[in-house]
Formats: structure tokens, sequence, C-alpha cells
């Protein structure tokens, strides 16, 4: 699918219910690549100077319920637990035919469907979407049509690419991988550096070091078309310092075990946010 076509191509009027950080990045991602923002509408109580400044570009913030009627599709980018509260007051965005896009963790089709109807796509992205480099995993409730589908994807996909998936049941290990996964980066990216200066390092050389090294990593890892595994043997001599270093760090109490249990952690919070 060609993505700037497609997105020029949606057709009716796209709401957007909270523009924080993940609502924020979203509609930046959807404005840069050629949606019309005079279909745009926000809902957000609280808009950041960037958000607000969308108002001379066309977007209308808060407009009155009754005067946009139901959206061909409504994003909702509201914490799980403001959901709750908020969920029922976006009722009036939802006619028989719209479609609804979440992002919010934790949050079940069942349970959107109930409190707002439409056809609901749930979706977990990640916050690299803020430079177009996200990663997001949806899957589409059995009444969404192919139209629909092809909707969620263009938007999704303004923000980095797209993973579909026909089983809800991953969207809990899913959040704990890839949506929750930038977090636990940049604290290796903060751990390292704080080994660091526990080695001898200056402090700013040795946060200047982790952040580069965690960022080039990345960057390599991107672009090459190696496994990570093959990326880390190629850092390792035997016998060398690398060897030594992942000794520990493979070894017993190593990563493996600590990622088994953030990533199960995680996991056990999102299936907790559907209660
Ligand atoms: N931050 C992240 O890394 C990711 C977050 N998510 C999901 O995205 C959702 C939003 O998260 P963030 O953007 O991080 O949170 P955020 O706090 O930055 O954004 C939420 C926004 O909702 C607004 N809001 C509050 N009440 C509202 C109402 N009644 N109507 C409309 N807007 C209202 C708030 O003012 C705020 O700007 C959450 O459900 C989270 O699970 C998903 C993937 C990654
Ligand atoms: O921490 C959270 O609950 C959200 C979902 C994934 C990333 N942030």
């Amino acid at each position: 699918m060609n993505t700037s076509n497609a997105l020029q191509d949606i057709a009716g009027t796209i709401v957007l219910a909270g523009a924080g950080k993940m609502g924020g990045a979203m509609l930046t991602g959807w404005l840069a690549r050629g949606l019309d923002p005079k279909r745009v509408v926000v809902i957000e109580p609280h808009p950041s100077a960037g958000i607000g400044a969308l108002a001379t570009r066309g977007v209308r913030l808060n407009p009155s319920p009754d005067d946009v009627g139901s959206a061909a599709t409504l994003v909702v980018a509201l914490k799980p637990q403001m959901f709750r509260e908020a969920g029922p007051m976006l009722k009036p965005f939802v006619g028989p035919s719209t479609l609804l896009v979440s992002i919010m963790a934790g949050t079940t089709i069942s349970a959107l469907q109930e409190v707002c109807g439409g056809s609901v796509v749930r979706a977990m992205p990640n916050t690299p979407a803020a430079i177009g480099r996200g990663i997001t995993v949806a899957v589409a409730a059995s009444n969404v049509s192919a139209v629909q589908r092809a909707v969620a994807d263009a938007l999704l996909r303004a923000t980095g690419s797209v993973e579909w998936v026909d089983d809800e049941g991953l969207m809990d290990a899913v959040t704990a991988v890839s949506g929750s996964g930038p977090a636990y980066i940049f604290l290796l990216a903060e751990e390292l550096a704080r080994a660091g200066v526990e080695a001898g390092l200056p402090q700013e050389l040795a946060t200047k070091l982790a952040r580069e090294t965690v960022a080039g990593a990345g960057e390599l890892l991107h672009r090459s078309e190696d496994s990570s595994a093959t990326l880390r043997k190629n850092v390792t001599s035997p016998g060398g310092t690398t060897a030594a270093a992942l000794e520990v760090l493979m070894g017993p109490d190593g990563l493996w075990q600590l990622m088994i249990r953030a990533v199960a952690a995680a996991t056990k919070r999102s299936t907790e946010l559907a209660k």
C-alpha cells in the first residue's frame, strides 16, 4: 500500500481522543504524510503548545460533539485508566460505520465495543513512532471491513511499520515486548553509563559513550541484514574483553533471566489493566 496516497484517500472525519505523547506522535505522522488537517478533530483537555498551534492549520480542537457527529474513524489514545471515565463521552462520535482504533494498553476489543461500539481495531505502537520508526501490532474485530482495516493500517503505518495478528490474546505479550520495550533500551543506556562511572569514567563522558553506543548499535541492527546474534558475535573476539562481559550477562541470573521476569511482569500488568 502506498501510505501517502492511502492517507490522502481516507474518507470522512478522523477524531483523535487524547493527544498526549502517543496520540500527538500519531497526529504528527498523519499530517506529515499528507492527511488534510481540516479532516482532523482533536479531543484533548490539556493540549500542548504544538497541538494548540495545529488549529491554525485547520485541525479542530475540542469542538462540541454535536458539531462533529459520528466520525469515520475515532482513534483513542487515552490512558486505559482514563477510558473508564471518559469512554462514554466518546459515544457521540461513534456511528454504525465508525472505525474505532485504540492504542490503549490492556483495553480489550470487547471492552471497547461495550463502552463505545463501532468496529474496533486494537493496536499497540511504541514511542519511536515520534520519529517515524515505531512498530505497531494490530488486531481487528470480526466486524471490521477490509476498507476499515486498510484505513487503520494507513493511520498506524504513518509512524513506522505495522504487523497484524489474528489472536488478540497475543496483545499483552506484544505490549510487554515492543510497547514497553523502548524503556528497557533506555534503561540499558542509563545503566551502562552508571557502570562506566563505577569503572572510573567521568559522568559526562560515560553518558555520551553509553548513549552513542546504544544509538549506534540500534542503527547498525536496523541497517544490517545480519541477525542481532551475528552482530553480537562480530564484537566478540575469542578470549577478549567482550567475551568476559558476556560471560556475566549470559550467565546464571544474567540478562535472559532478568528479561523473562521483566516481560512476564509487563504482560501480567497488561492483563490487569483489562479489569
Ligand atoms: N507511552 C508509550 O510508550 C505508549 C503508550 N501507549 C498507550 O497510549 C495511551 C496514551 O499514552 P501516552 O500518550 O503515553 O499518555 P499521555 O498521558 O501522554 O496522553 C494521554 C492524553 O489524554 C488526555 N486526556 C485526559 N482525559 C481526556 C479526555 N477525557 N478526553 C480526551 N483526552 C483526555 C491527557 O490530557 C493526555 O494528553 C495509553 O493508553 C498507553 O497505554 C501505547 C504504546 C506506547
Ligand atoms: O507503560 C504503559 O502502560 C504503556 C503501554 C506500553 C508503553 N507504555
